[in-house]
């Protein structure tokens, strides 16, 4: 099997290589923006902008993987408060031209859809734990942008009768993460106090929200799995099914240091709406693919921490 990830410097899409090439054995290439690097040098890689459809059009015309994930993005919500119109540019209008290229291919790759748990937006109480049928009320660009993304690719299955899974991703997170999300941030300022390069205060946001966290290995495992047993047309919820508080996460990660460290909330990193509660119902992947979450949130709080003591400079 030929397996393409568009979009493959990210967070994930690192993770994403390892997993197809060591566990399922396919054949992988990849896609990145010019500026970025990708580690593996075992993997094809092509340099592409998705925002450019007949660049994507000459790629594929020449690949033909079977698989495509698709998992170029602007990925962070606080980001998309501060540019609104770069995530619609890439989250909307690049994933039309992903799939509006193969669709004027007339190929019929399978096309994994990511999108993401933040879609559901303004979860009523007894919505929670949160299932794919339920109404999604985005409370942000990003989400909205993902809910774009998700009824396009919905659209494009029926209409043009293409391989498209989607899914909702909820929170994940791992060793490195950009600091941008909130565990590697808190692992990142830990790491950094520890060094003494940073005074022994830990900045924080909006500690009450209530997140489902799973660790990003697990993340792709059930990609993989949903590429090969996902059925067309449907969304996939992926998460732990289980939401904890941000104070909680910060408990655990500061539990893991002997430092003497205290909290202070950082009115900057509060954003005009955080939804309270978003937590995954889990039923229709299990049900689909028989997937487990196996890494447990102390494990990958750990992990994190250890990757900002040990293989950063923190300067990033
Ligand atoms: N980043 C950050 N978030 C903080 C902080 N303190 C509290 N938070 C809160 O921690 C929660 C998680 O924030 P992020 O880690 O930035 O992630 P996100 O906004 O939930 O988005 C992530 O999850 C989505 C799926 O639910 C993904 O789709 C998205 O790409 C991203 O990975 C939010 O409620 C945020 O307000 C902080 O210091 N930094």
């Amino acid at each position: 099997m030929k397996a393409l990830i568009i979009g493959a410097a990210g967070f994930v899409g690192n993770y994403l290589i390892d997993h197809l090439i060591h566990d399922c054995h396919w054949s992988v290439a990849v896609t990145k923006l010019e500026n970025e690097v990708i580690e593996h040098q075992e993997v094809e890689q092509y340099n592409l902008d998705i925002l450019d459809k007949q660049a994507i059009t000459r790629l594929l015309r020449v690949l033909q993987p079977n698989y495509i994930f698709h998992l170029a993005a602007q990925s962070s919500v606080a980001l998309s408060w501060k540019n609104p119109s770069l995530t619609i540019d890439v989250n909307v209008k690049g994933s039309i031209n992903v799939l509006d290229a193969i669709r004027e291919l007339d190929y019929y790759p399978r096309i994994l859809l990511i999108g993401s748990g933040e879609e559901y937006g303004h979860i009523l109480p007894e919505e929670t734990p949160i299932s794919e049928e339920n109404h999604t009320r985005p409370g942000n660009i990003y989400a909205a942008s993902k809910v774009c993304q998700n009824m396009i690719g919905k659209i494009y299955s029926e209409a043009y009768h293409m391989d498209i899974v989607m899914v909702r991703a909820f929170n994940h997170i791992g060793p490195k993460q950009s600091p941008t999300f909130v565990v590697a941030d808190f692992c990142k300022q830990v790491a950094e106090i520890e060094k003494g390069l940073k005074e022994p205060i830990i900045r924080v946001g909006n500690l009450s929200a209530k997140r489902d966290f799973t660790d990003v290995r697990d993340v792709v495992r059930a990609y993989s799995l949903l590429m090969k047993k996902g059925k067309a047309g449907e969304t996939y919820n992926i998460g732990s099914g289980k939401a904890i508080s941000i104070e909680e996460i910060l408990k655990l990660v500061l539990s893991n240091s002997d430092t003497q460290i205290s909290i202070e909330i950082d009115k900057n990193k509060l954003r005009p709406v955080d939804v309270p509660i978003i937590e995954a119902d889990i039923r229709k992947l299990q049900e689909c693919t028989g997937w487990e979450p196996s890494i447990n949130i102390n494990q990958t709080i750990l992990d994190s921490l250890n990757y900002w003591r040990f293989h950063s400079n923190t300067n990033h």
